[in-house]
């Protein structure tokens, strides 16, 4: 990211909005939203699935894991407002290939960490589970509520929007499909 760049656009957007950008409440913003944009936007800069190359063998085993319920905050691209909500992941190894429970929610962050729509993070999420552990299936759940339907525009708080990606026997296996949405409490 270029931060003096970012810097400097927000300094015209606090003029272009009628503002006094040298008033002192707003002489350390744009500093402030450049730190704030290299955070939210972190998962640009990097490749989210590596974490799930932390892995461990558990031979034989392909029972299914669900880490459920991962909170993210996320940025819509139309609107630039944030979404949140929150990811669950259920997958089902192959011959035992497990990764840290953890770097399935880093996993999460670094894609909701970019520019985001909905259905890409979800895919996103999904398309690394799938490519870095060749598991037997997959499905992503994302759960979240978009500021640019709350604060603005329809103002429709509370409305929330739900998302899936099935990769695998997940997709074919309806039986297998039905207990992963049991786990996942939906
Ligand atoms: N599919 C999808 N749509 C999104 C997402 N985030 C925001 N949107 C929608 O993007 C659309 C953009 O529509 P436009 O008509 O171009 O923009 P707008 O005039 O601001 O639309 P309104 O929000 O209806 O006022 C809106 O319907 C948003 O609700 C997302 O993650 N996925
Ligand atoms: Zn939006």
């Amino acid at each position: 990211m270029d931060k003096p760049r970012v810097e400097a656009a927000v300094r015209e957007l606090l003029a272009a909005i009628g503002e006094d950008p040298d008033r002192p409440g707003l002489v350390g913003t744009p500093d402030r939203v450049a730190r704030a944009c290299e955070e939210i936007f972190g998962g640009m800069q990097e490749d989210p699935g590596r974490y799930l190359r932390k892995q461990f063998h558990e031979p034989g085993n392909e029972e299914m894991v669900v880490v459920r319920d991962i909170p993210f905050a996320s940025m819509c691209e139309h609107h630039v407002l944030p979404f949140m909500g929150k990811a669950s992941v259920c997958y089902i190894p192959r011959d035992g290939r497990i990764t840290g429970l953890s770097k399935i929610a880093r996993c999460v962050t670094g894609y909701a960490h970019r520019l985001q729509l909905q259905e890409r993070l979800t895919s996103q999420i999904a398309d690394a589970m799938v490519r870095e552990l060749d598991p037997l299936g997959v499905l992503v759940v994302v759960e979240a509520e978009h500021t640019c339907m709350t604060i603005r525009g329809i103002r429709t708080p509370g409305a929330k929007t739900v998302t899936s990606a099935v990769r695998g026997c997940l997709k074919t296996d309806s039986k297998s499909r039905a207990e992963a949405l049991r786990l996942l409490g939906l």
